[in-house]
């Protein structure tokens, strides 16, 4: 297979500015509390199996006041450890069990069989299966205890109002972009011939109100700290994730013309499209022809370790020597989680060396196809709400934004859109240069065709095609995030795959035969592969196959990930997209 090569865009990768110089965000005495009992738990029980997430997840039954005390009493040895008993009673006596500030919620939309549910699914077997992943939004409701409203102090939870849609497994929380996916997208309303055909997730349940319910629980974020935050724990409030609410605001209007959810989410998706277009997000680069763009990158408010990952990240961070660079590993670490692809060697100079993490010094092809996507999104939004000043400024911004794409991106030799990586981050205005385009394959690099702009240019979309298909990225479960075979998560063969999505959706709505064809292609893999691992485990929540589907491309060599609610919305999205035929099988 092809192997990924280190990038590195000049042989000047450590520019002037590689020391830690960007903004910090205050932790909270709650956050560091419970870190100290994550490095105690780590010293006394061992690293077998240690999640620190685990810890920085409980809560206080007890003031903190009282809480600390209690912890500063336990006998301690030399490293740090305490007994094995005396930590577990001091955890039972003290601590509230991770995952027990969410409860259960039954969702108030949820039926057993939607009416009108998938009906382009004609194949029996596929229809009972989807039922049953359509059944798992149950498993995965949750809202906020009422503790937490009661005590917001005593908990890293965040107090949001609505019921919520998690994850699942170690993520206990609401995540920003796992719940565009989770919502998947609409079709059906009158706005249809306009957009053209449209995904389901939630939708496609029919889960109207649970889908509105996540929105407003993150506009109240947006409310609250001017951004999105990764998820909604005190301890992500540093940074957020790749910038997908706009499109699930556009989804649900499209689906049920609801304009006062409309009128909410208009200030907050301002608020955040100016997070992603100032101060350290943003950067000037000037093209070949010397037009100046402005375009934006990931870039977290944090230079310490990640407390949910803290004894992990220090560990990662031991064998750099002096604390400047410590705090830039940090930073790298942290704006790494923010770009949602926590860890990867697209940010990283060297293949094999975490601490080459590079992630601010890149300006990534997805996050700016997202924030074109929240250009259009809400310039189409006003325009619903009779704001045509507003609809008039971003057509505007969406166009400067498509030109930048086109002009930093864009290599028409590959076919493809490529990370930009800037040799100097201190400069106020980059200089594009050939070689900062970074020439490596990943799934990002196909992301802007999700967006009309670009899917409805044939000649484009041909090109993009001829490179999908000799990429390497095209794999049993369909398209594998990356090449490299780092052992990172995002990298080949763990690489998740919810972001085929967009690639699929962006071909399908091409005017081509062929670009439609292709994308059913890649979601028939991806169904199949889910569907056969389900059969295989009973479930869709975390559980890998190496095997499943094996004879499809690599050759078992794709682990697909059939877990978490992005996969439910993944799947039911692409059976409400595709349909099954009664003749299709499901075998591999
Ligand atoms: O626990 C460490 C990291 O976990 C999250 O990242 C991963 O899970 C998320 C939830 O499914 C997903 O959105 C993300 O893409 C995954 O890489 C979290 O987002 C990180 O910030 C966190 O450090």
């Amino acid at each position: 297979m092809t192997v990924t090569e280190s990038y590195s865009p000049s042989s000047s990768s450590s520019s002037s500015c590689s020391t830690d110089s960007g903004p910090v965000k205050s932790s909270t005495p709650l956050i560091s509390f419970l870190e100290r009992i994550q490095e105690t738990a780590l010293n006394t029980f061992g690293a077998t199996d240690f999640d620190p997430k685990l810890y920085i997840d409980l809560s206080l039954k007890f003031s903190l006041l009282k809480t600390e005390e209690a912890f500063d009493k336990l006998l301690r040895l030399n490293n740090g450890s305490v007994s094995v008993p005396d930590l577990n009673s001091f955890i039972e006596k003290f601590l509230n069990e991770a995952g027990s500030d969410i409860v259960y919620h039954e969702p108030v939309d949820f039926v057993q069989e939607p009416i009108g549910f998938l009906p382009k699914v004609a194949n029996f077997e596929v229809r009972e299966w989807a039922l049953e992943v359509h059944s798992l939004w149950k498993n995965l409701s949750r809202r906020v205890a009422d503790g937490v409203i009661e005590n917001p102090e005593l908990h890293t939870i965040l107090p949001l109002k609505f019921p919520m849609i998690i994850p699942g497994s170690r993520f206990r929380e609401v995540y920003y972009w796992d719940s565009y996916w989770e919502l998947g997208t609409g079709e059906g309303s009158t706005y249809t011939a306009i957009v053209g055909p449209t995904w389901r997730g939630l939708l496609a349940s029919k889960m109207y109100e649970t889908a509105k319910a996540i929105v407003y629980n993150l506009i109240s974020l947006v409310d609250e700290y001017g951004y999105v935050l990764n998820g909604a724990r005190a301890y992500y409030s540093n940074r957020s994730q790749p910038p997908l609410l706009s499109a699930m605001v556009f989804e649900i209007y499209n689906r049920t013309g609801d304009l006062s959810l409309v009128k909410t989410a208009l200030p907050a998706l301002l608020k955040e499209h100016n997070f992603w277009n100032s101060g350290i997000h943003k950067v000037t680069i000037q093209d070949s022809e010397g037009c100046s763009h402005n375009l934006s990158r990931y870039y977290a408010m944090w230079n310490i370790p990640r407390p949910e990952s803290s004894t992990i990240d220090k560990e990662s961070a031991s064998k750099l020597l002096n604390v400047s660079e410590k705090q830039h590993f940090y930073r790298e670490l942290a704006s790494t989680a923010e770009s949602g692809w926590d860890f990867s060697t697209r940010w990283m100079r060297n293949q094999s060396d975490l601490t080459s993490l590079a992630t601010t010094s890149i300006i990534p092809v997805d996050l700016n196809a997202y924030i074109l996507k929240m250009e259009l999104d809400i310039a189409f939004l006003a325009r619903a709400i009779g704001d045509g000043s507003t609809a008039e400024h971003f057509l505007e911004a969406s166009q400067a934004r498509r030109k930048a794409i086109s002009s930093i991106f864009w290599n028409g030799k590959k076919g493809q859109w490529l990370d930009y990586w800037l040799t100097n981050t201190c400069e106020e205005v980059h200089k594009w240069e050939a070689q900062g385009q970074n020439q490596n394959i990943f799934a990002s690099n196909f992301i802007p065709i999700w967006i009309e702009l670009f899917y409805s240019d044939d000649s484009t979309v041909e090109k993009l095609m001829g490179s999908l298909q000799s990429s390497g990225l095209l794999c049993a479960a369909g398209i594998a995030t990356s090449l490299s075979r780092s052992g990172e998560q995002w990298d080949f063969p763990n690489g998740w795959a919810p972001i085929q999505h967009m690639i699929v959706e962006g071909l399908a709505r091409s005017d081509l035969k062929e670009a439609r064809s292709m994308a059913e292609d890649i979601a028939v893999r991806w169904i199949k592969t889910n569907y056969a691992t389900y059969k295989k485990t009973g479930t869709m929540h975390e559980k890998y196959d190496v095997e499943a589907c094996g004879k499809f491309g690599r050759g078992g060599e794709y682990v697909p990930q059939t877990g978490f609610g992005w996969s439910n919305g993944v799947v039911l999205a692409f059976l409400e997209e595709f349909g099954w035929p009664q003749d299709r099988d499901m075998d591999c």
